[in-house]
């Protein structure tokens, strides 16, 4: 990396020990000085030797003589001023300092920044540095404070919906313990409005919201209501800008705003899928340090008319029955799904129909990778496209679902299908490690349709369960998945059942066998089975940053002397 030119060099007093505290524009750094090398004149002096005990402050439990600590500037959330007092000056977080320090070392300031814990889990932590002079304590805050000015990424102004009755109904609690105090201490402002119907945030954000005041939209709720802010927004930058979604064609705008979501629901897919895990307190970090991932969203169309954007899964035959089934059983509560994902099964429906696709042959990852959509992904960093070899510049533009029609041929499949599942990125989540698709990108312009094709209900157990195994979900003869950039489908009835109707046992066949399943499109049922899907690359942002490796929290949690 480039060497930094300095900005601020101090050495100040923490936690009763003198440290060297540098700040440049990228990293502040604070390292013990041994006490043998401790000025006694000079920038500070260094009087006691009983150790005071501060809240929060490195607590990683290794020693911490001559260590060094590093936080990146991007990562700092506020600097304050401490009062002779004891108390904030500017925010009114008030902290007790030990009486001696006080009288000694009268000027103090507190950084806030972000810690990482455990698996991929982020912490509001807090350092407090005592100055012998005020000047000095004065200085340093000024110029954190410039530092953090200058990151335009970082939003000023959100517009924020709660859906209190998401998931365990604590959305409301969830913002107001956890998320707004750290609004408030990264001096973000916000717009807050408690939904009071479903559909209320989406219908608020097509029409009424002055979006031009705000720097982002936040939801409190799950991915239901996420999927309604994607709706307001996507709608209403195609209204803005004349474009008609009802045409399967259009090249949709893509969305100025980022979202954030703060989970409170019942399964925050979204979430898991884009910053590793569903904590309000991560979420709302990677908001307030501006974050920025973006999103393929996929619309659906049926007929040249518009049904709905998906952005994770869109499943016809098992999980769509699964849904159908279990909307039926909300009374169930969240057991509901395991009940209907058993039902289901056992009743082993296969649906007879047509798939065309046009597959993404231009791009750079395939649905067999080991490797993984992570943060700053190389292959949504380049839209997936391939390069050339000589030119660094990429092949085409960014593709989208208008302008990949016309680029080779497509693929069609007639068949019996137990699954037809088309996932825009991995749809990983606790109760499936792996995802549907585990080599899937949040931002490569394709979804991986998977056919799951007529099989035995032995074998469609064994399929199901390498969703949880090391075993690769895809190697069985009956399976076949192709990364796509658009595709269609047409249902056809079962040639059986035509048979049957033809006999005069329509009311039987119907009853054993329905000709047609549902789409489950995001968790929603569509109210069609002919349906035409086109990717649109990037057409969304949120406040995210993609799944963190695991060995940077590691890493982190145990720092080594720099
Ligand atoms: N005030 C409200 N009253 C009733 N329904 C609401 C309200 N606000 C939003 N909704 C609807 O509630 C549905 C479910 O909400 P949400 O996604 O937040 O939680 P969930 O379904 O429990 O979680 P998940 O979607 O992650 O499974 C959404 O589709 C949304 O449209």
């Amino acid at each position: 990396m480039e060497k930094q030119p300095r900005l601020l060099a101090s050495q100040l007093l923490l936690k009763n020990r003198v440290f060297e505290v540098l700040l440049n524009r990228v990293i502040l750094t604070w390292k013990e000085i041994p006490a043998n090398k401790k000025r006694v004149s000079g920038s500070i002096h260094h009087p006691f030797k009983v150790g005071f005990c501060f809240p929060k402050f490195l607590h990683r439990g290794k020693g911490e003589s001559g260590t060094s600590h590093s936080v990146s500037v991007s990562e700092i959330l506020a600097v304050r001023e401490l009062d002779v007092d004891g108390g904030t000056k500017d925010d009114g977080r008030w902290q007790k300092m030990p009486q001696k320090l006080t009288e000694a070392y009268p000027y103090a300031f507190t950084v806030s920044y972000v810690e990482r814990v455990r698996q991929h889990r982020w912490r509001c932590s807090d350092v407090t540095f005592h100055c012998p002079e005020g000047a000095l304590c004065q200085q340093w805050v000024q110029t954190i404070r410039e530092q953090l000015a200058a990151l335009t990424s970082r939003p000023k102004h959100l517009l924020v919906y709660i859906n209190p009755y998401g998931g365990k109904q604590q959305g409301k609690r969830i913002y107001e313990q956890k998320v707004a105090p750290l609004f408030a201490c990264a001096s973000i402002s916000t717009d807050v409005i408690v939904t009071e119907h479903a559909n209320h945030a989406r219908d608020h954000l097509r029409t009424e919201a002055e979006l031009k005041q705000y720097d982002g939209v936040v939801c409190v709720g799950g991915d239901g209501m996420f999927s309604e802010i994607v709706h307001g927004l996507v709608f209403r930058a195609q209204k803005d800008n004349g474009v008609d979604q009802n045409s399967p064609e259009e090249k949709l705008v893509p969305c100025t705003l980022r979202i954030g979501i703060i989970p409170a629901g019942s399964t925050d897919c979204i979430c898991y899928a884009t910053v590793g895990i569903n904590d309000p307190v991560t979420s709302a970090l990677h908001i307030i340090v501006g974050d920025s991932q973006p999103m393929d969203v996929c619309s659906v169309h049926h007929n040249n008319t518009f049904l709905r954007y998906s952005v994770s899964l869109l499943g016809y035959g098992f999980y769509g029955d699964v849904l159908a089934d279990s909307v039926r059983k909300r009374w169930m509560g969240p057991a509901r799904y395991d009940f209907s994902g058993f039902k289901t099964f056992l009743t082993h429906h296969h649906y007879e129909g047509v798939v065309s696709f046009l597959p993404a042959t231009d791009t750079l990852g395939t649905p067999g990778d080991q490797t993984r959509c992570r943060a700053g992904c190389f292959i949504c960093q380049h839209d997936g496209q391939l390069y050339t070899e000589d030119s660094p510049e990429k092949c085409k533009t960014a593709p989208d679902v208008s302008d990949s029609e016309n680029e080779g041929g497509w693929g069609v499949i007639r068949g019996k299908f137990l699954a037809i599942n088309a996932a825009s990125m991995s749809c990983a989540c606790p109760r499936s490690p792996k995802g549907l698709s585990p080599a899937a990108h949040l931002a490569d312009g394709t979804t991986d349709l998977i056919l799951v094709r007529k099989c035995s209900r032995f074998n469609f157990l064994r399929h199901l369960l390498r969703h949880t195994s090391k075993d690769d979900q895809f190697d069985m003869t009956f399976v076949e998945v192709h990364r796509v950039r658009r595709f269609r489908f047409t249902p056809c009835q079962n040639d059986s059942e035509l048979d049957l109707r033809e006999n005069g046992k329509q009311l039987f066949s119907q009853i054993c066998h329905p000709a047609y399943s549902s789409w489950n499109c995001d968790g929603e049922i569509l109210p069609h089975a002919a349906i035409e899907v086109g990717v649109h690359c990037q057409l969304i942002k949120l406040f995210a940053r993609g799944i963190e490796e695991q060995s940077l929290f590691e890493d982190l949690a145990h720092p080594c002397a720099l």
